[in-house]
């Protein structure tokens, strides 16, 4: 569902620059340029979040910001410059964060917050910490940009919850706690997962200078003093999260065909061998199919390169809906991988069939040029635990499909 965003903005150029913003990031936004055209909207729609101008004509002290706060609307606060007065003014409601309007860096600064608030409810993080009313000040805080939050008192807790919700990426650690001190409980998170996997924040109130050596040498991302100042927490803690998003993109870039969306070959065969490897040391048969499109290159001749490319992209659309707790690739050019591991064989000929026929009839309705197109099969199965073997005894199988006369699966 679209989020929705209400402007309380009385200056209608930076309204609607604000607005323009909102909506790149793919919220609905709805401008008032009072607090009283706000108090309205809030009356008739809920809001996700909100950017308020701190200062109004028919709200000159702020009294807009504890409108949407009190409304339990998140709110990032806009203000035309920020003395020590209006900072401790904008400091007292619970906001997410606030921004003065001096230059254009400000507007680059709100995208960014409004993009971090639309995805932070995808976000779970873990709090450790022993002592009730820290974890309950630390946990508001997180409620606040709108994380995800799980709680343990202790390390051997956070061991648990971490195994049962593999979903937690960030981990924010106190280092004084019975039975396991943060520091332990980081080289114990480091062993069990990786770095790019999840990013460990330690808090503590000692005076040591070297807690925070310690933590970071323990396998740490970053270190916070208590007590520490909330705008600090939210930026080292956004910065964190946004790391890890930036691996995960880099990683799925690597690892996925750029038209297609599927694993690439790269993937496949890295996929491929360590389940190889896995079926191996069991003694279990693998099975694998190599699927190509018939006579590809008429389509291309025929209907251009661009409606080539889209009937890779709906073939490729399609593999899901045949294939579960498989690993499908698209090996390059229109040639496509099936891996069934423990699948079998009877089943997978039968999926693999099913495909077949479902793109010999279909095919037409999948792209938009209405092209027919259909399907050479060649399917493996037996006890071989080499990718490159499997492959090719696959390739033979769709060689001798082609030669019978294309669209059918050979076994
Ligand atoms: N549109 C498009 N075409 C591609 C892409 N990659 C490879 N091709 C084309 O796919 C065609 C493959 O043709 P061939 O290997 O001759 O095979 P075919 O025409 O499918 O014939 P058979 O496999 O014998 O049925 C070539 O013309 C390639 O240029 C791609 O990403 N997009």
């Amino acid at each position: 569902m679209t989020k929705r965003i209400l402007i309380i903005e009385d200056t209608p150029t930076i309204a609607r620059v604000q607005k323009h913003i909102a909506e790149k990031i793919g919220y609905q936004a709805d401008i008032a340029g009072s607090l009283a055209a706000a108090k309205h909207l809030i009356t008739s729609h809920t809001y996700f979040c909100a950017v308020v101008d701190f200062i109004l004509p028919d709200a000159p002290k702020g009294e807009a910001v504890g409108c949407t706060v009190n409304a339990d609307i998140a709110t990032i606060v806009m203000t035309g410059s920020i003395d020590e007065q209006t900072r401790s003014a904008v400091e007292k409601h619970a906001i997410v964060d606030y921004i003065t309007k001096e230059n254009k860096q400000a507007f680059h600064y709100l995208e960014k917050q409004l993009y971090r608030l639309s995805r932070n409810e995808h976000v779970d993080i873990l709090v450790v910490e022993d002592t009730l009313s820290t974890r309950q000040h630390i946990c508001h805080l997180l409620s606040r940009h709108k994380y995800q939050i799980k709680q343990a008192k202790g390390g051997s807790e956070a061991l648990q919850i971490l195994a049962a919700h593999p979903e937690i990426s960030v981990i924010i650690t106190d280092h004084e706690m019975p039975n396991m001190r943060g520091d332990e409980l980081c080289i114990e998170i480091r062993r069990l997962y990786n770095n790019d996997e999840k990013a460990i924040i330690g808090i503590s109130g000692s005076n040591s200078l070297h807690i925070s050596t310690r933590f970071l040498k323990s396998g740490a991302n970053d270190f916070l003093r208590k007590p520490f100042n909330s705008e600090e927490f939210y930026c080292r803690l956004s910065q964190n999260v946004d790391m890890l998003e930036h691996i995960k993109t880099i990683r799925l870039q690597a690892n996925s065909d750029y038209l297609t969306k599927l694993p690439n070959r790269r993937h496949f065969f890295e996929q491929a061998d360590k389940q190889l490897k896995k079926y191996h040391a069991a003694d279990t048969s693998v099975s694998l199919a190599m699927i190509d499109i018939d006579h590809f290159k008429a389509i291309n001749d025929n209907y251009g390169h661009d409606a080539g490319d889209d009937v890779l992209i709906s073939l490729s659309a399609c593999f899901s809906d045949y294939f579960t707790d498989t690993l499908i690739a698209r090996l390059g050019g229109e040639e496509f991988v099936v891996f069934f591991a423990d699948t079998p064989p009877t089943k997978a000929k039968q999926q693999l069939e099913m495909f077949r026929l479902h793109i010999a009839k279909q095919s037409p309705e999948l792209t938009k040029y209405a092209i027919p197109f259909t399907l050479s099969i060649g399917y493996q199965h037996g006890p071989i635990y080499d990718i490159d073997t499997l492959i090719h005894q696959a390739d033979v199988k769709l060689y001798q499909a082609k030669q019978a006369g294309r669209n059918r699966v050979i076994d």
